[in-house]
């Protein structure tokens, strides 16, 4: 996490726009097949190797080996041999064109420098490369197809590799005398096609389980791809998120202009948005804000800052990202994958939920502390004050720091990605009527009648004044009660649906050992004198041990009833997606 006030954003995220390469799929790539004029080529090997088989007729095993020298004077990435096999150095897809012009036997590109280069750019999704005078050209099919002279068949076979899940490369050559002017625009027409190449990247492992996560979250998850639509759609489905009857690919030039139809278009689960350039992703993540959707936006490239920075939660990938693009986000993915992002909005949940336990386990401490003040004050001093400043110093430092610290550290619940996202205020009418309402009360009222027990049963009745022994035997009875009060509040806020008996007592060890400090801090600070005298209490009474007892039964038992009206409230428990597969909206 680049800013830890995002975790907060992340918990509350309704939808994920996804890119593929990398986050879906592997990002290790393999030719599987090439077309080429001459014919088709099924290319097979392991991983990165240079050696593998290529099968069909001579002449398109020929053609292959010279697209793929081509291919290769036209990139930087390369295969390596590293003490655990072949690997990818650079652009995973580039190495896998570099394995395939070994396998196929081209000769090794000379070394004569390149003289131009055009650089991969996203809109054009094409590059190129002088070479004396022959420009080398690979890129996307419906990018380079176009500008070449001969390219009959090509689309129709682009297409079928595409379906077929293959991310799908049209290489082309050109021998040109370039003016030293010349744009790429300029430089990369009149082509001469050498063929299409079909590569493989496998889906990751775990995808699936992440998306059915996503959905039972209420999260609906978009695919957004500057890939083509029938490769993007093919591997959609294998990794499980299309959905039939719902789901519809869009192609980034016909996303609608106008931000209300786009926001309309897109607020669905499984939708797969191709061909987008990083502007789209851009007006993506406003037209889906702007129907109070809160997005994660995932993101790997120079110009994906905009959109990271635009979304509410920017994921960057941290493998393949470039640098711009993870300064622009606010989560970045070390191993890249979706699944992490899905972990990462458990991680978010769960610590939105144990701020809101903190917080209510300190507010309902503070009614407890502040009654006494109260009926003091109430009465004009008739009943005495019960507990002092001291005291309440005690209470908020030494008894409830450890309990408190721990419910901040209780453990993920396994039904945290259950149900839409939580868009509740930290502090809102749940917390401040459980706290102020419910359990404070319960507490002070058990620690006023075990101080009101102890005191009637010293002789002492309305309007006379205490005698300091017993007022400090009755001010350490209303201490005790407090801090056992706040023992069954810390049990009671580890969940604010379920009461205490379905949660188990080992769910959170951190607080079972917090707890126990804290009855030896309690025993301490009312039997060591020097602290008890300058605290103004005794040990309480028998009797008043036992009112003060009452506390823990007492809150558990009235925060399981508030628990049990609650859960019968209509509205609880609304189902994630909706049978449409429109994304749920926020939890208001
Ligand atoms: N290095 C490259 N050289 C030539 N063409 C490329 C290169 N990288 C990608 N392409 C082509 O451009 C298309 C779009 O690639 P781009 O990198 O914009 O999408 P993407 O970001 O990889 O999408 P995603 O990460 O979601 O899969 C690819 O389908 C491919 O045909």
């Amino acid at each position: 996490m680049r800013r830890l006030e995002s975790v907060e954003t992340l918990g509350s995220t309704t939808v994920i726009c996804t890119d593929k390469t990398g986050t879906l799929t592997q990002n290790r790539m393999a030719v599987l097949e090439v077309w080429t004029p001459a014919g088709r080529v099924q290319v097979s090997g392991v991983g990165y190797e240079p050696t593998g088989q290529l099968t069909g007729p001579p002449g398109a095993r020929e053609a292959t080996a010279e697209l793929a020298r081509a291919a290769v004077r036209c990139s930087t990435g390369r295969i390596q041999e590293a003490p655990d096999g072949w690997t990818a150095s650079g652009d995973p897809m580039e190495a896998a064109l570099d394995a395939l012009a070994r396998r196929s036997g081209a000769p090794a590109p000379d070394d004569v420098p390149a003289t131009r280069r055009f650089p991969f750019d996203p809109r054009r999704r094409r590059m190129s490369v002088l070479v004396g005078h022959e420009l080398y050209v690979k890129g996307a099919p419906d990018s380079v197809l176009p500008r070449c002279t001969d390219p009959s068949g090509a689309a129709a076979e682009a297409t079928r590799l595409a379906s077929a899940g293959l991310r799908v490369l049209a290489v082309a050559v050109r021998t040109v005398d370039l003016p030293a002017r010349a744009g790429a625009d300029e430089a990369e027409r009149e082509l001469h096609l050498l063929g299409l190449v079909g590569l493989e990247d496998p889906p990751r492992e775990g995808v699936d389980a992440a998306l059915v996560e996503c959905r039972r979250a209420g999260i609906a998850v978009a695919m957004v791809t500057g890939d083509a639509g029938a490769t993007a759609t093919a591997i959609a489905r294998q990794v499980g998120l299309w959905q039939e009857g719902s789901s519809r690919v869009v192609t980034g030039a016909d996303l609608p202009a106008d931000a209300t139809a786009l926001g309309a278009l897109l607020d669905h689960d499984g939708i797969v948005v191709c061909r987008v350039a990083p502007e789209d992703k851009l007006r993506i993540a406003r037209a889906l804000q702007a129907r109070g959707h809160v997005v994660a936006m995932t993101g790997d490239g120079v110009n994906d800052g905009p959109a990271l920075r635009a979304a509410d939660i920017g994921v960057a990938m941290g493998r393949s990202g470039t640098d711009v693009a993870r300064q622009a986000a606010d989560l970045v993915l070390l191993d890249d994958h979706f699944a992490t992002v899905v972990a990462a909005v458990r991680q978010g949940r769960t610590t939105f939920a144990n701020i809101r336990r903190f917080l209510t386990y300190h507010l309902t401490d503070n009614v407890a502390e502040l009654a006494p003040f109260l009926v003091f004050s109430v009465t004009g001093g008739a009943v005495p004050l019960a507990i002092g400043v001291l005291q309440v110093l005690g209470l908020d430092i030494a008894t409830d720091l450890l309990p408190a610290l721990a419910l901040g550290a209780e453990p993920s619940s396994p039904r945290v990605l259950e149900g839409p996202p939580p868009r509740r205020r930290l502090v809102d009418r749940h917390v401040l009527t459980r706290a102020l309402a419910v359990l404070g009360p319960v507490e002070a009222t058990v620690a006023m009648t075990a101080f009101l027990t102890v005191l009637v049963s010293a002789g002492w009745s309305y309007g006379e004044t205490a005698s300091g022994t017993a007022l400090a035997t009755a001010s350490g009875a209303a201490f005790t009660a407090i801090v056992l009060g706040q023992f069954g509040t810390a049990f009671a806020c580890r969940s604010s649906s379920r009461p205490v008996w379905r949660l188990g007592w080992r769910g959170n060890p951190l607080l079972v050992g917090a707890l126990g400090v804290e009855v030896l801090v309690l025993a301490a600070v009312l039997t060591v004198p020097p602290v008890a005298d300058l605290l103004g209490h005794r040990p309480p009474s028998l009797a008043g041990l036992a009112v003060a007892g009452c506390a823990v039964p007492a809150v558990l038992a009235v925060d399981a009833i508030g628990k049990a009206v609650r859960a019968r409230r209509p509205g609880r428990g609304v189902d994630a997606v909706d049978r449409t597969g429109r994304a749920a909206p926020p939890r208001g």
